[in-house]
């Protein structure tokens, strides 16, 4: 299913108000009866200028879209743009570039080097692409993550929030195009979590950014603007203005699916379910929809 935002786009050739767009973009692994179809056809876009989530069931394939709409995995099929440029076709070497130029990282593993401080680590991919930051924005971004005080500090030095929000500030640094953000508060305590939540709003709000979050936690995809739900490799479903509730009530909708294809495969199989651990996953027969109701 493509997205009601890529429906509208289709066959368009401005990409004003887009950041990245897929079409048709499929992923396997593996080759013959191994091959597992990560990606299966999705459409989208991602809208600039907007905090977007993409949520799903575990193998859902989440991190394999971003790698693919990040240029950090190769397609097996379809099209990827990061705004005007179509990435799929690039070459390593146009690709390592395009990334370091035009897009920003923030993982669940802060991935800061150890040695350098705050302002050092922020600055090292520019200082790698040999490019001058420019002072005004990362004075900018300094302050809206609050780290005026910190820059001096080495990450040991750091809590795990402010870490992150190093992490935060490196790749808002060189002004990307789009930030990925893959589970970024996976590693953090509550607090520090809404935190660096309440910094990526920011990005998108007062500093004009594109972020793309990968999560598993429906409070965090609370804070975006739309969040999408992957289910099999494919967009399934989207929602506007999510909140943490209504994120979570769509997230037990695959737990209900699964547990009645789960059921259906050990009815065919003449298998009994062991209902009790059945519903401590609240799958399908605390849902009333155990085969005996179908
Ligand atoms: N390098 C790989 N080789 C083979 N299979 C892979 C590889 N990477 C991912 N997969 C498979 O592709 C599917 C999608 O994986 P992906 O990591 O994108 O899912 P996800 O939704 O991000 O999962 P999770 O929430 O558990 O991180 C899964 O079935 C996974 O096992």
């Amino acid at each position: 299913m493509s997205t009601a935002a890529a429906e509208h786009a289709l066959g368009r050739t401005d990409a004003e108000g887009i950041a990245a767009r897929a079409r048709g973009l499929t992923k396997a692994y593996g080759t013959g009866e191994t091959t597992v179809l990560a990606l299966d056809s999705v459409d989208v876009d991602i809208a600039r200028g907007r905090f977007t989530a993409v949520m799903g069931p575990s193998g859902s394939g989440k991190s394999t879209l971003m790698h693919c709409l990040a240029g950090l995995d190769t397609v097996s099929a379809g099209q990827v743009w990061l705004g005007d440029t179509e990435i799929t076709g690039l070459k390593e070497r146009e690709l390592t570039r395009l990334r370091r130029d035009r897009i920003g990282f923030m993982f669940q593993s802060f991935n800061l080097i150890p040695t350098l401080n705050a302002i050092e680590n922020i600055t090292l991919p520019m200082d790698i692409a040999g490019k001058k930051p420019d002072e005004k924005w990362l004075d900018q971004v300094i302050d809206t993550l609050g780290l005026r005080d910190r820059l001096k500090h080495r990450p040991a030095q750091l809590s795990g929030g402010q870490q992150q929000r190093v992490a935060c500030a490196r790749a808002l640094a060189s002004r990307p195009e789009l930030i990925f953000a893959d589970e970024p508060t996976g590693n953090l305590d509550s607090r520090a979590g809404l935190e660096v939540l309440g910094f990526l709003r920011e990005a998108v709000d007062e500093l004009g950014q594109t972020v793309v979050m990968v999560t598993h936690d429906p409070g965090a995809a609370a804070h975006s603007d739309l969040v999408l739900f992957l289910g099999d490799g494919r967009i399934v479903d989207e929602m506007a203005r999510p909140s943490a509730e209504a994120v979570l009530e769509r997230m037990k909708q695959f737990d209900t699916i699964r547990g009645t294809s789960e059921d259906a495969t050990a009815r065919d199989q003449g298998v009994v379910l062991d209902k009790g651990a059945a519903s401590d996953q609240g799958t399908a027969s605390d849902q009333g929809t155990a085969p005996d109701q179908d």
